[in-house]
């Protein structure tokens, strides 16, 4: 081997991106998807346009979700009025929220994680932040490495306005960081809150108003790295391969403007069926490599974008009735949290696993995919392992 072989070699780490903690994050106010109509609708000034009200609530009905938090109080939208407007210049007031909340909520999340890894928050070489609520410089990695008291040398990567399929992303690029870093201990972190994406009802934008029936705010995050030192990190889960796509004929099925209104979002009703009509060639690309091809013998991460999405996924695939427990439970819980909704789906499913004895973090299961979809419409596609319970 040539000196330049073994330096390069020696950079490099032996086994998989391995995750190694998770830990997440909601802000304390909570809303109830039943009350949430009349919520919304009076919070906003807008209780005398009835038959828009009532579909709302058919919407929020059929949402699926039973609850959802929220920085934004009552009190706060009050002091903030011009966010409850449909199209007020209101960029600042939202960026006044965003810029300091954002990475204070994934604190809590990174927090929880690095207490469940265990070893001192010095020992994080990399930091990933990943947010599509707000944007600022320097960044809200930066301003997490300061709330952590992370070294000053930490590697930092931003990744803004990614929309909903980021959290498979962040998996993307840890992979490639930890596996190419040997000994490298990569914090990431998803952060979302609804503080920019929050306005009042409009006739004329009936998409934002699914929109509204669906956001929800919450952070999370992981540490990731290769070769767990035994006896003190205990891997969860695999990284094996990941991949990015964008779907055809999907130009503008997902869209979000940043505007002096704040961010504004575009949805196309037929997203769920874009997704499920590509769905089992992206599977295939995926897991052909491994030699799987029933989709029932694997577990299931998928970004909850919306009932309607899992519902399509299920019926194309012929998917057992529990596949997207984990899934669909987070959405009933926490409503779409953009890109951090599939490390809630990961923690509920290596924590449901565990009560269950099962004897995987994965439902008892090998292998597994993750799913993020999002504008473009854009689909990141992640093959897990899991781990002996
Ligand atoms: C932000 C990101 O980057 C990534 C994301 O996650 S983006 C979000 C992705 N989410 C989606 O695409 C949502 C998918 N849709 C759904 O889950 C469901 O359609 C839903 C919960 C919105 C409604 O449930 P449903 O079972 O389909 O009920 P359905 O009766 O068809 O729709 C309820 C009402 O919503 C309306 N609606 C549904 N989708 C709509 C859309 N995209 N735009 C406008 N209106 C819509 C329907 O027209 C219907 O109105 P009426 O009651 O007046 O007829």
């Amino acid at each position: 081997m040539t000196t330049m072989d073994k330096i390069l070699k020696d950079q490099r780490a032996e086994g998989a991106a391995t995750v190694m903690a998770i830990g997440t994050a909601v802000p304390s106010n909570c809303v109830q998807q039943t009350t949430y109509p009349d919520y919304y609708f009076r919070i906003t000034n807008n209780e005398h346009k009835t038959e828009l009200k009532h579909k709302f609530k058919r919407i929020c009905e059929k949402s699926t979700i039973r609850k959802r938090h929220m920085l934004l109080t009552e009190e706060l939208l009050k002091q903030n009025p011009k966010i409850c407007a449909h199209e007020a210049p209101s960029l600042d007031s939202r960026q006044d929220i965003a810029v300091v909340e954002v990475p204070k909520l994934g604190k809590q999340a990174a927090v929880n994680a690095i207490r469940e890894w265990g070893r001192p928050t010095a020992d994080i070489t990399h930091l990933i932040f990943c947010t599509s609520s707000g944007i600022d410089m320097p960044g809200a990695d930066y301003r997490l490495t300061k709330l952590l008291g992370l070294r000053p040398s930490v590697k930092r990567f931003m990744i803004y306005q990614q929309g909903c399929f980021a959290g498979a992303t962040v998996l993307r690029l840890v992979k490639d960081v930890a596996e190419n870093n040997r000994a490298a201990r990569v914090l990431a972190v998803c952060s979302e809150i609804t503080a920019v994406t929050f306005r009042g009802p409009s006739d004329s934008h009936l998409d934002g108003l699914v929109g509204q029936a669906l956001f929800g705010d919450g952070a999370a995050a992981i540490i990731v790295g290769s070769d767990p030192v035994p006896g003190l990190e205990r891997p969860i889960f695999e990284i094996i391969s990941a991949a990015q796509t964008i779907l055809p004929d999907s130009d503008g099925a997902i869209d979000g403007h940043l505007r002096e209104v704040g961010l504004t979002f575009h949805l196309l009703k037929d997203v769920p069926g874009l997704v499920s009509k590509n769905i089992r060639r992206i599977l295939l690309e995926a897991f052909g490599p491994l030699g799987l091809s029933n989709w029932n013998s694997i577990f299931w991460i998928v970004h909850p974008g919306g009932p309607a999405i899992l519902d399509q996924i299920e019926m194309e695939l012929g998917l057992g009735p529990d596949k997207l427990r984990s899934s669909r439970h987070v959405l009933r819980e926490y409503g779409n949290m953009s890109s951090a909704c599939v490390f809630f789906i990961l923690d509920e499913m290596r924590k449901k696993s565990s009560q269950n004895g099962l004897e995987t973090t994965g439902e008892g299961l090998e292998w597994g995919v993750l799913f993020g979809f999002g504008p473009g419409l854009t689909v990141e596609t992640v093959a897990l392992r899991s781990v002996a319970i």
